[in-house]
Parts: C-alpha cells; structure tokens; sequence
C-alpha cells in the first residue's frame, strides 16, 4: 500500500486526551492526503446535547442507550466543512458549551452506549471507502484496531491545558482544569488512551508547533504505508508538500 494512491485504503487512527491536538492535526492531515475525516467526540458530544435536550435522565443507562440509538444526528465527514446537524438543528456551537461539555462523561461511561456509538463509527469508516482519518479515545483500540496506522497523539498536562486556554480565550471556563483533566479521569475508567497499545505509535506534541506535529503524523503514515518511502517524510498532494523537504516551508 502506498499513501499516495488515491483509491489505496487508508485508515488512519488517532487517539488522545483532551486537549493533545487529535481535531485539529487529523482534520489537516485528512485534507493534506484527500481523506475523509471523523470527529467521534462530536457524536459523544451530540447524544448528551440531545439527551439534556429531550429531558433524558443521564443517570439512567437504559435511556442513555436508547437515546445513542435514536438520535437524530447528522456528521459531516468533509475536513472542509464542519455539518453536526441533530434533528435538522445545527449543533457545533451548542455541544462544545459549558453545558455538554460537563455532562458528556455520563454518556461516554455507559458502556452499552458506547457499543451503539461504536458501530455507528464504523459504519461511517466502511462508508468512507475505507479512506478516513478517524479520531477519539477508541479509535486505535475498539473501533479500528485494523486502521492502517494507528497513533496515540499525546501532549503534557500542562501544555493542554495552556492550548484549550489559548482555544477558548475569554469563553474558557473558570473550570478549565476540570474539563479537561477531570473529563480525562472519568473517560479513562472505561477506555485507555494514556498508554499506547501493541502496535500504536506514540506521538508527544507537548513541544511541537501545529505543523511539526502535522509533520510527525504524515511521517507516521508514510512510513506504515510505504516501504520505499522511508524518511521521506513529505506530504502527497499538490501544496507544495511534496516538494523535497528542504524547499518545503516549515
Ligand atoms: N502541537 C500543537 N502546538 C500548539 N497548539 C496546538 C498543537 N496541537 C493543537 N494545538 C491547539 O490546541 C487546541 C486544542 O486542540 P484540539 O481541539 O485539536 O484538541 P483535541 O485533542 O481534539 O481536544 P478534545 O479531545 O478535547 O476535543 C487548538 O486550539 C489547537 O490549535
Ligand atoms: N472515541 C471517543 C471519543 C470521545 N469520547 C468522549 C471523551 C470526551 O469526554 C467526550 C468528548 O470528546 P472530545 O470532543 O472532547 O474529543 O467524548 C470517548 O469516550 N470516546
């Protein structure tokens, strides 16, 4: 296989917590080699906006899963376009609010729920043809543990905290370290994104820039993907990315 193909599978997996840059660093390298892109968290995300929406009680499992199994949502895979329509309303401000945001544990720890997002996942993978950069806590793991590359996009406490500060400005909430610290304690009793698993590549972003760590994960999949390619280390498409590295501009 080779990344450049553009009818070639290519399935790139990456995992993280909160703050370590999985959005934005899978959303440019999807556009960087012409894949599809899937923020899973968006759907976790979404089923919690619906459920406070339509008075489900968060406590109670079965209505968590039977909301996961009914919501009205519509995901976007275009790395372009961001669409997270859920009963024809466009949600993308809504589910990363204060609100959502502190609920959103309660949906993703019900396990049951968490097999219907699941299989959702992975229909949304099949449908891309197989070409997508899927990113989330289980991606590496439970929904595409066969994904051509599968990475753990890590980064210290203390650089995502400074970034999603930086990210929100004067939005954040005075419960910054909770939302992102504390969310991280919750998620990880049911899903391990803090180790890297058999065959996941660890990626510490704590001291790269956007581009270097964009870099770091383009190199990752060339060098899954390419026997040939190795060290090479450059981008597949036309901008300017795929010129040799030293005429490339950092
Ligand atoms: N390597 C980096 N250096 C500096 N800032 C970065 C880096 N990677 C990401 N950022 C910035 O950090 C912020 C958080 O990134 P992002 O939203 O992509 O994280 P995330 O892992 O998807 O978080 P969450 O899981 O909570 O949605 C963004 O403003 C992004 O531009
Ligand atoms: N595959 C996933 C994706 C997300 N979650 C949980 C973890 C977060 O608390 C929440 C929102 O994710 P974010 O938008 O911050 O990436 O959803 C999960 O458990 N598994």
């Amino acid at each position: 296989m080779n990344a450049r193909d553009a009818n070639a599978r290519l399935v790139i997996a990456i995992d993280g917590p909160s703050g370590s840059g999985k959005s934005s660093v899978s959303k440019e390298v999807a556009r960087r080699f012409g894949l599809a892109y899937l923020d899973t968290g968006a759907m976790y995300r979404a089923v919690t906006w619906w459920c406070l929406e339509t008075g489900v009680d968060l406590h109670d499992a079965d209505a968590v899963v039977g909301a996961a199994e009914t919501v009205p949502l519509e995901l976007g895979t275009d790395p372009d376009e961001e669409r997270i329509l859920v009963n024809g309303e466009d949600v993308r401000a809504a589910i990363r609010g204060d609100l959502v945001t502190d609920h959103v544990s309660q949906v993703s720890t019900t396990v049951p729920a968490r097999e219907v997002l699941v299989r959702m996942q992975q229909d949304i993978i099949r449908d891309s043809g197989f070409r997508i950069v899927a990113e989330g806590r289980d991606i590496t793991t439970v929904v595409a543990p066969d994904a051509d590359v599968r990475i753990l996009l890590t980064a210290s406490e203390a650089a995502r905290l400074a970034r999603r500060g930086r990210q929100l400005g004067a939005a954040a909430s005075s419960n910054l370290e909770a939302q992102v610290v504390g969310r991280d304690a919750k998620d990880s009793t049911v899903v391990n994104f803090t180790q890297a698993q058999d065959g996941v590549q660890l990626l510490d972003s704590s001291d790269l820039t956007m581009e270097q760590t964009v870099q770091g994960v383009i190199d990752l999949v060339i060098r899954a993907t390419d026997s040939t390619d190795h060290g090479a280390g450059t981008a597949p498409d036309e901008t300017g990315a795929d010129a040799p590295e030293e005429t490339r501009q950092a």
